[in-house]
């Protein structure tokens, strides 16, 4: 199989990384994974899958080189007084289930009450992803996103919801297709104030 250019062709095709080198034993392991599920790691059609394998989860798992305090580091004073609730919606999100390793996929729900600063709003989808891209429960990826932002921006409150499908009860084990994990962490005013609560969650399910 010839390998994609590492450059643009031409036009507005996106250019692919450069590869990483992949160490041997990394590669052995997948091999033996692929001997011990049946199959023939000689074969031709994967004798390059333990390389692409490895560069793929150091790409699922590049939350590990990620770090996310880092992404809340540059906040704005002058917002105009604003005083309400910020929120980012239907935020896609992947990951990978520390129990088996299969994907968890999603969306999450973030928001923020500030108290005199905000931050960029990608910034809150940048923090999802450096915790998401790790091998993760759903519970703690909802607690991690949630602190980080209560620790770093030190807002009036923080509301995290996420929504996800486990790989691993669809795919295996129980197979249950459709069913979906719902996650939550409340913090400040959104934990004490009820009515702070239900603004927020009517505006995540609006
Ligand atoms: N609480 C929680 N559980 C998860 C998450 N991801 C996967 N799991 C569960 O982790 C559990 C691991 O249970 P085990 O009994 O050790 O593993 P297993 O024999 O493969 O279990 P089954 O999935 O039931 O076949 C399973 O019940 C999974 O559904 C998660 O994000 N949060
Ligand atoms: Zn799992």
């Amino acid at each position: 199989m010839t390998d994609l250019p590492d450059e643009p062709a031409g036009g507005d095709m996106i250019a692919q990384p450069a590869k990483i080198a992949v160490p041997e034993d990394v590669q052995a392991a997948i091999r033996t994974l692929i001997r011990w599920s049946g199959d023939d790691p000689d074969r031709e059609g994967l004798v390059d899958t333990p390389a692409r394998v490895a560069r793929a989860w150091k790409e699922y798992c590049s939350g590990y080189g990620d770090d996310p305090a880092h992404h809340l580091s540059r906040v704005f004073e002058e917002v105009g007084g604003y005083d309400e609730i910020v929120l980012l919606k239907d935020i896609p999100f992947q990951s990978h289930c520390e129990h088996h390793m299969a994907p968890i996929i999603g969306k999450a729900h973030i928001a923020y009450l500030p108290r005199n600063h905000v931050v960029g709003i990608s910034k809150l989808a940048r923090v999802l992803n450096a915790f998401a891209r790790r091998l993760q429960v759903q519970e703690r990826l909802t607690a991690e996103v949630a602190d980080c932002i209560w620790d770093n921006l030190k807002p009036h409150g923080v509301a995290v919801v996420i929504e996800a499908s486990h790989a691993c009860m669809t795919a295996r084990g129980v197979r249950t297709a459709g069913v979906g994990m719902v996650t939550s962490r409340m913090m400040g005013v959104f934990r004490d104030d009820e009515r702070s609560r239900k603004e927020v969650l009517a505006l995540m399910h609006s």
